[in-house]
């Protein structure tokens, strides 16, 4: 999923560079096409002013990739059901689990089109470019086993090739930032810019991500952890869910100082790197130790 998530959001950054999409919330303020000064007034909102180009959403596409993945999953358990009762559960599954899908996705696309951040072809295009990706995915069975090594090449190739790509265009005289001038421009509340959403923060999260879940599977913490006898143990699973989601949650308390674009990009690419280290390595190591020591006392 991880994989998905962050390749599909690499997709998108190169997607948005070569599409050039206007948001709505800037393009009726500049438009010639409304005659004098009759232009809409579009509301805007707190989370309004994203800065990069529109073309296609990228949460639209990170919703709709993650969410197949997750779908399509679940769905690959029920099918292995042979008899005639599980036939009929695995189509009912079926049906329920694409409608929540297709509610989500949705929800999504009105949620983004509502704020004026998205025009409707950017969220439709956002939702089948995301399905895509997804849909490549699951033809690359070679990720499940991928080394560091791999995980550190990708990440060297995504960085090189989208800084390349900038710099390129740059050359050229060819701004791929020219987004946020218009953002910083027309935004209703220069406190609603947020530099999380410039091209640049989205590609260091992605590489941070994806460097952590390298790290995290290829350690000895997660080999013994999940890959030992405890990983099979539903009591196992469940306290690592919890623990995970309660450390996450803490993740979220940590708030990254932007006053320097560097230290911010730097910072940012670490805390995007612990996260999935906590949640593959770190925390199922201490739930597999904690159960040791447990089952050593009982004993
Ligand atoms: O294109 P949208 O739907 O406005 O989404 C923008 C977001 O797209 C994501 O792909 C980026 O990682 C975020 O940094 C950015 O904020």
């Amino acid at each position: 999923m991880i994989w998905v998530a962050v390749i599909g959001d690499w997709f998108n950054l190169i997607f948005k560079w070569i599409l050039f999409g206007h948001r709505p919330y800037w393009w009726v303020q500049e438009t010639m096409i409304y005659p004098n000064q009759s232009s809409p007034c579009l509301e805007q909102f707190p989370i309004t002013c994203e800065t990069g180009p529109g073309s296609p959403s990228g949460h639209a596409m990170g919703s709709s990739c993650v969410w197949y993945v997750m779908v399509t999953a679940a769905l690959s358990y029920t099918v292995r059901w042979k008899d005639k009762l599980a036939v009929t559960l695995h189509r009912l599954t079926w049906s329920f689990l694409w409608s929540i899908f297709w509610i989500i996705q949705i929800s999504v696309c009105i949620s983004r089109v509502f704020i004026a951040t998205h025009f409707p072809h950017q969220v439709i295009l956002g939702v089948f470019a995301g399905i895509l990706v997804a849909e490549a995915f699951e033809h690359t069975p070679a990720i499940q086993t991928a080394s560091l090594r791999m995980y550190i090449k990708t990440n060297l190739f995504l960085f090189i090739f989208a800084l390349g790509f900038y710099l390129s265009l740059k050359l050229l005289d060819i701004d791929l930032l020219w987004s946020v001038p218009k953002a910083k421009k027309w935004c209703a509340n220069p406190d609603w810019i947020n530099i999380d959403t410039t091209p640049f923060a989205g590609l260091v999260r992605n590489l941070g991500a994806l460097f952590g879940l390298g790290l995290g599977i290829n350690s000895e913490m997660f080999v013994t952890s999940c890959k030992g006898k405890n990983s099979c143990k539903l009591s196992f699973r469940i306290l690592c869910i919890a623990a995970s989601l309660a450390t996450l949650q803490l993740y979220n308390f940590i708030k990254i100082p932007t006053h320097t674009e560097y230290l911010f990009y730097i910072l940012s690419f670490c805390k995007s790197a612990a996260m999935p280290l906590t949640v593959v390595a770190l925390v199922p190591y201490c739930v597999h130790s904690l159960m040791k020591t447990t089952e050593k006392k009982l004993n």
